[in-house]
């Protein structure tokens, strides 16, 4: 049987069918040895500050990405009016975050000019610019701008669960992420993959699993990046 129909048949989204399949890939990402750290209060603060610094060389190059996932909206989506005002949202929030990851910087004394990007960094903002072409079906990349989303909302809320020892100076970062409000941004995101599945043709399927299964390796590869550099 087809994964479509399996995901018919139970009457659960595409997303969740994939997130099942791909559970261990999922958990790889969301609960890496950097984010245990994190939860647990061992954090090396190191590797928190590369963290922040590439962090923020990746969402200036997530900014373009999101806006090419709007223009397609724009021209593929079969309920762009709806569409259009999630991906927005996201656009918008994303100066303010930029505006964030500065003042944090200077909390941390980190130069954020002076910083170049790490070659996981490179690979990822590579990734993201390849997915802006044209050529690139809605679908694909609104996959991977909900798994991009997702995987931080998760990583960061379990930081914040109850028994989490994250430490007061990082706890900021992980409501940035962690919160109920991008969890419920999350999940509008979830739902446009979900609608759009319903009218692709396998090989779209195909080819955003695909890109789904990219970005968790990506993720690991960045906190990999990031836990490395002690
Ligand atoms: C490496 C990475 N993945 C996901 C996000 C979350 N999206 C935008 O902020 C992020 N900031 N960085």
């Amino acid at each position: 049987m087809q994964e479509k129909e399996v995901a018919e048949e139970k009457k659960i989204g595409m997303t969740e069918t994939w997130l099942r399949k791909h559970r261990l890939q999922f958990i790889g990402a969301t609960r890496h040895p950097m984010l245990k750290s994190i939860r647990d209060g061992t954090i090396n603060l190191a590797s928190f500050k590369t963290w922040l610094a590439q962090d923020y060389l990746f969402v200036r190059a997530f900014g373009p990405f999101v806006a090419s996932v709007l223009t397609k909206a724009r021209k593929e989506s079969d309920d762009s009016a709806h569409d259009i005002e999630v991906i927005s949202r996201g656009m918008a929030s994303l100066e303010d975050e930029i505006l964030w990851f500065k003042k944090e910087a200077d909390k941390w004394g980190i130069s954020l000019s002076n910083t170049v990007p790490q070659q996981a960094n490179t690979n990822y903002i590579g990734f993201l610019e390849n997915l802006r072409n044209e050529n690139v079906e809605y679908i694909v990349a609104m996959t991977a701008f909900w798994a991009i989303e997702t995987v931080y909302h998760e990583s960061f809320s379990h930081c914040l669960e109850e028994g989490s020892k994250t430490p007061e100076e990082v706890k900021e970062t992980c409501a940035r992420w962690g919160n109920e409000g991008f969890g419920q941004y999350c999940q509008s995101l979830q739902n446009i993959v979900n609608r759009c599945s319903q009218k692709a043709s396998d090989d779209e399927l195909k080819q955003a699993e695909l890109v789904l299964l990219r970005v968790l390796e990506l993720e690991v590869e960045f906190w990999n990046m990031c836990y490395a550099s002690v």
